[in-house]
C-alpha cells in the first residue's frame, strides 16, 4: 500500500494555523490532524488529547527521553513536539497527515521527512498579526510582544518552504491548501 503524505503547516503565531485547520477539517473530514504535546497551560476551553496533550516539562522531558517525540522545540517558554507513533501508524495506513506546529520543529522534520509538503501560512502584514493574536484574547501583553519578535525570525525561514499561502481570508487560505493537497497527490512520486 502507498504511504501517505505529511503536509507541515506552520506560520507565526495568531497567522490563523488553527482557525484555517479546523475550515479544511470541516470541508476535508477524512484529514488527520497529528494531535502534540506541550507544556503549556491549557486555555479556557481547550481539551486534553483534542488540542494537545497537556503534560508537566517532567512528563515532557520523559518523553524525549523515550524518544517518543517526531520532532520538539521550546517556544516562547513552552516545551511543544509531535508524538512519533501517530505519524508513523497513520502514514504506514495509506492516509495523509496533518502537523500544525512553528518553524523550529519543522525544520526538525524536513531533516526526517525530507519527502514532506511543508506549508508557511503569512499574514496580510505584521500589524494584522498583532491584532488577531490580541483579537484572540490569550495572551498577556509581554506574550504578544514576546512571540510578535519570534515571528520576525520566523518568517525569515520562510524559504525552507514548499508554498507560502496567504492567510487573508479563511476561505481563500483554504482554497490554496486545498489545491496543494490536491497538486500533491497528482505528483508522480517514485
Ligand atoms: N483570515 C483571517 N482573518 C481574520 N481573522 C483571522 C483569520 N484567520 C484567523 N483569524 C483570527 O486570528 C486569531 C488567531 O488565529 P489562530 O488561533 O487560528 O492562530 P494560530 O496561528 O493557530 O495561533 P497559535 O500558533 O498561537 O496557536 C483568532 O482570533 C482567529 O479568529
Ligand atoms: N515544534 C512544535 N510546535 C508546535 C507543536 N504544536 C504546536 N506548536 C506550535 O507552537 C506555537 C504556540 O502554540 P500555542 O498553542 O501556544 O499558541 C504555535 O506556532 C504552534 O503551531 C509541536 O508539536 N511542535
Amino acid at each position: 500500500m502507498a504511504k501517505g503524505l505529511l503536509f507541515v503547516i506552520s506560520g507565526p503565531s495568531g497567522v490563523g494555523k488553527g482557525t484555517v485547520g479546523n475550515a479544511l477539517r470541516e470541508k476535508l473530514p477524512e484529514i488527520t490532524y497529528s494531535v502534540s504535546a506541550t507544556t503549556r497551560a491549557p486555555r479556557a476551553g481547550e481539551q486534553d488529547g483534542v488540542n494537545y496533550f497537556f503534560k508537566t516539562r517532567d512528563e515532557f522531558l520523559s518523553m524525549i527521553e523515550r524518544d517518543e517525540m517526531l520532532e520538539y522545540a521550546e517556544y516562547v517558554g513552552n516545551f511543544y513536539g509531535t508524538p512519533r507513533d501517530f505519524v508513523d501508524q497513520t502514514l504506514a495506513q495509506g492516509k495523509d497527515i496533518f502537523l500544525e506546529i512553528e518553524v523550529q520543529g519543522a525544520l526538525k522534520v524536513k531533516e526526517k521527512f525530507p519527502e514532506g509538503i511543508f506549508i508557511f501560512l503569512l499574514p496580510p502584514s505584521l500589524d494584522e498579526l498583532k491584532d488577531r493574536i490580541r483579537g484572540r484574547g490569550t495572551e498577556t501583553q509581554a506574550t504578544i510582544d514576546h512571540r510578535m519578535s519570534v515571528a520576525v525570525d520566523e518568517m525569515n525561514l520562510l524559504r525552507h518552504y514548499d508554498y507560502a499561502v496567504v492567510n487573508d481570508e479563511i476561505d481563500f487560505a483554504c482554497k490554496r491548501i486545498e489545491s496543494i493537497i490536491i497538486a500533491e497527490h497528482c505528483k508522480v512520486h517514485p
